[in-house]
């Protein structure tokens, strides 16, 4: 289900600012046609989607960085371990500053913090609609002496005034990988989406070509114990024949646990959070030509 085109591109991008710099204001206004927005249902993610964009020939998801917006009331512990370390995993960080303000102790503050990734970061200059020209310059010139970006890009989170150079930038900085998200992706699937695509790719690699396309993931249950860093994902691996059954669970059952390992890895990346994985394997004769089924596996005609 994840599109291989060779040169498309994808990466994550999560927005860090002092309060009220307009990062909200930035990721509603990127929602456009192209652009979904995700409200998750249950709070089991840390790492949250806040929205996708997607055009021919690339696919930029916006996260929301843990530990972020709660440490930015208490400066002490802004980077949080958990917001570090997810930092480092994410393909570009939008750094914005309010450009009518000009650079506060806050931004020095992040700016410092940052200086430690090796994750490329974009300043975003916003409220350039507040302010004229020559001051406009005189920020670009404050923002360059602050640290070392990749780009300073002033734009008007709200006008929308260079938002478009502000994503064909992005779009360069991210690697070529696969889209992630379908383009219709109905919003608060798109967590279960990857989680179900995560555990098919283990399992397509680790039985090679002998169950080619007859596998289908179900999400039974997702669900994060109370008190506890941790979420219990029951799934269901749908195959066709009780030969591929046997194929997936292998001797003793040893590739089947090899493939919860490994999806297990993922899928806590992914969600930031440690994971307990179930997962059964059952014969659905015929799946891929049964409507019923294909709806219950979430496919859509
Ligand atoms: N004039 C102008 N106002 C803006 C712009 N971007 C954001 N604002 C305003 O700035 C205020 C704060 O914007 P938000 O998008 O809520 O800022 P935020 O960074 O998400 O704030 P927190 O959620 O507190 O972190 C709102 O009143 C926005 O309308 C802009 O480009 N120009």
């Amino acid at each position: 289900m994840l599109e291989t085109d060779a040169d498309f591109k994808s990466g994550f991008v999560t927005v860090i600012g002092q309060p009220n710099v307009g990062k909200s204001t930035l990721i509603n206004n990127l929602i456009g046609e192209k652009v979904v927005i995700t409200t998750p249902k249950q709070q089991t993610t840390r790492n949250k989607i806040q929205c996708i964009y997607t055009q021919d020939d690339a696919q930029v998801i916006f996260i929301d960085t843990p530990g972020i917006h709660q440490a930015q009331d208490k400066m002490g512990e802004y980077m949080v371990d958990v917001a570090y370390k997810s930092l480092q995993k994410i393909d570009l960080i939008f750094f914005m500053i309010d450009a009518r303000k000009g650079i506060t102790r806050l931004d020095r503050k992040i700016s410092k913090q940052l200086s430690g990734l090796n994750t490329p970061i974009i300043v975003v200059l916003n409220k350039i609609d507040l302010i004229g020209k020559q001051k406009l310059a005189n920020r670009i010139e404050e923002v360059n002496r602050l640290g070392d970006y990749i780009d300073v890009i002033p734009v008007s989170a709200k006008t929308g005034n260079n938002l478009d150079t502000l994503i064909e930038e992005t779009i360069k900085l991210i690697p070529k990988g696969p889209k992630y998200y379908p383009n219709d992706m109905i919003t608060d699937q798109i967590e279960q989406f990857v989680i179900t695509e995560l555990i098919r790719e283990k399992i397509m690699y680790l039985t090679r070509e002998e169950v080619p396309h007859a596998v289908a993931i179900e999400i039974i249950q997702m669900k994060k114990r109370e008190e506890r860093d941790l979420i219990d994902i029951n799934a269901n691996i749908y195959v066709e024949r009780n030969s591929q059954k046997g194929i997936i669970i292998g001797k003793n059952g040893k590739r089947l646990r090899e493939i919860g390992k490994r999806a297990r890895k993922d899928i806590e990346d992914l969600l930031g959070s440690q994971i307990y994985l179930d997962l059964w394997v059952k014969v659905r004769k015929d799946w891929r030509e049964k409507e019923d089924a294909l709806k219950m596996l979430g496919y859509r005609g």
